[in-house]
């Protein structure tokens, strides 16, 4: 999607991507995984995730990048968090604690020189047309080293459109996309069933919430 997109979203509060409570597939699964404390998490278009406070709760440093302003700014006073700014490269940069948020496009985020060993994709990879994800998906695997883990939580749903977000991407797409650079393993599924109001209004059959581990091969 274009740029302006998305600040229009933000701008008019129409983020309904936004959760409340920490994901449950993140939680149940991340403490599996081996992710050493100190290893920094990648959050690549990271909204206001609280996600994010989460995996600083369990000792990680991490990295979001975020295009809004607003999201940014939502996310520390949500959190009761006053960062220090500063601007580093293409990013206006806002960091308290463990957490820094880079305000700018991810996919200038090869001109920081900088290297990651894990990282987290919840409605990321699903928020890009198609046409984006596989510079998306090579971007991803020039940032993260060799041995590095990405847990990464998608969504599928039937009918599937393409026309506007969330875009469903199954399995089948998620090992397409990233066989190449990453092993791939499926942790789990949530089946939203009745409880997705579009599942109940009959416009969808289905709707789930998928869940893979990948590690940089
Ligand atoms: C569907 S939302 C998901 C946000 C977050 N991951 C979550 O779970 O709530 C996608 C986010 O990506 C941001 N975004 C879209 N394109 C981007 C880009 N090229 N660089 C950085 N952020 C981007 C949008 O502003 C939006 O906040």
């Amino acid at each position: 999607m274009e740029a302006e997109f998305w600040h229009q979203r933000w701008q008019s509060s129409r983020i309904g991507f936004h959760r409340q409570q920490v994901n449950a597939q993140l939680s149940q699964y991340w403490p599996l995984l081996g992710v050493p404390r100190h290893n920094e998490v990648l959050v690549p278009l990271c909204g206001k995730s609280r996600d994010m406070l989460w995996l600083a709760e369990q000792g990680h440093e991490v990295a979001g990048f975020e295009l809004s302003p607003l999201a940014v700014r939502d996310f520390f006073a949500e959190a009761g968090l006053q960062p220090e700014e500063g601007k580093l490269d293409h990013y206006h940069c806002r960091q308290a604690g463990k957490i820094r948020l880079y305000e700018g496009d991810f996919f200038q985020a090869d001109s920081l020189g900088r290297r990651f060993d894990a990282a987290y994709d919840r409605a990321a990879l699903i928020a890009l047309p198609e046409s984006m994800r596989i510079a998306y998906v090579d971007l991803l695997a020039r940032l993260l080293n060799p041995g590095a883990t990405l847990l990464l939580i998608t969504v599928d749903y039937a009918p599937a459109q393409q026309q506007s977000p969330p875009f469903a991407v199954p399995e089948r797409q998620v090992k397409r996309l990233f066989d190449e650079h990453f092993t791939i393993e499926r942790l789990g599924h949530i089946a939203e069933g009745q409880s997705n109001p579009r599942v109940a209004s009959g416009e969808w059959r289905f709707f789930d919430e998928l869940c893979f581990v990948l590690r940089r091969k």
